[in-house]
């Protein structure tokens, strides 16, 4: 019997990164988290501890800085691109890379009408998201979004569902339907404008929230996702994790109300989670695209 190494990776995580162009009296940010991760040949470095091939993740962190330096960062697909195409194209045992990268928005904030040039305030916990791979010379690119809040006052039912000795829940032809959706997306091309196309989808997916009549939180999530791929065509499939934020109308007979689902308890946990993947039959899949990612 003998014992290998299996498959691995390294690099650093998590690199906070702001960077502030200046070319203008007006600043335009970016607030990052990039995370570097290598894969090649680092069989020695687990078994003897040989580092010769092995690229400190220090220097991989220093690599994203000055990367931020030598020119815009512009779209973080782009970022992402440039920097695992360098990892991979200048290190020889490097095989792989992998560049994961969580961007915070910021708005400007409005002063007598109009943003200000260079002070910001953050609105919403959304974050834009990029997963890039470089694997095997090719580059797949898994855009998204996570924290992105979403509620539907009416329009949304939940009823036939089966009922066992242990169902207290009622059916209803009107709830509230909340949730707080991350997104991911394949891209079938690595050349897009990854901006215009990043907001592109995420429109899509809110006015499919908005426009479906539910009548269970799965079918929303189809309905996101196939709408997405129809609407797309550089979109190979979507993943989608949506935790129903549950608002249970409150008894008001206490004091002799009736509740016509005006009044919510608006509950944090627990929470329905509801998950899936919606692809198209006739595109060729990516699997290294998604390893280690969220399964959703
Ligand atoms: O949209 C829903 N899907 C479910 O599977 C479910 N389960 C539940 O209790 N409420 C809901 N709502």
């Amino acid at each position: 019997m003998g014992i290998v190494m299996g498959p691995n990776q390294y690099g650093k995580a998590e690199v906070r990164i702001v960077s502030v162009a200046k070319n203008t009296e007006r600043h335009r940010i970016k607030d990052l988290n990039v995370s570097t991760s290598l894969r090649g040949d680092f069989e020695q470095t687990h078994l003897t501890g040989d580092n010769a091939n092995v690229l400190p993740t220090d220097t991989q962190k220093n690599t994203v800085y000055a990367f931020a330096k030598h020119a815009p960062i512009g779209e973080i697909e782009d970022f992402a691109l440039r920097l695992g195409h360098h990892f991979v194209d200048t290190q020889d045992p490097v095989r792989g890379a992998r560049i994961l990268i969580d961007e915070y928005a910021w708005d400007r904030i409005p002063v007598g009408g109009t943003g200000h040039d260079h002070s910001f305030h953050r609105t919403s916990e959304e974050k834009r998201t990029t997963a890039v791979t470089i694997d095997d010379g090719k580059a797949h690119v898994v855009s998204g979004l996570t924290d992105l809040v979403v509620l539907k006052s009416t329009g949304s039912e939940f009823w036939g569902y089966p009922k066992d000795e242990y169902t207290t829940l009622q059916e209803t032809e009107d709830r509230v339907l909340a949730t707080a959706v991350t997104a991911r997306w394949r891209y079938l091309r690595d050349d897009l404008d990854f901006g215009k196309t990043f907001s592109a989808v995420r429109e899509t997916l809110l006015e499919a929230f908005a426009t479906t009549h539910s009548y269970a939180l799965q079918q929303t999530l189809y309905e996101m996702g196939r709408k997405v791929l129809e609407e797309h065509g550089d979109v190979a499939e979507v993943r989608l994790s949506l935790p129903n934020k549950h608002h249970f109308t409150v008894d008001l007979s206490y004091c002799g109300l009736d509740n016509d689902n005006e009044v919510f308890f608006a509950a944090d946990r627990p929470y329905g989670l509801i998950e899936g993947m919606v692809t198209r039959d006739d595109v060729e899949q990516a699997p290294n695209a998604w390893f280690s990612l969220p399964e959703f």
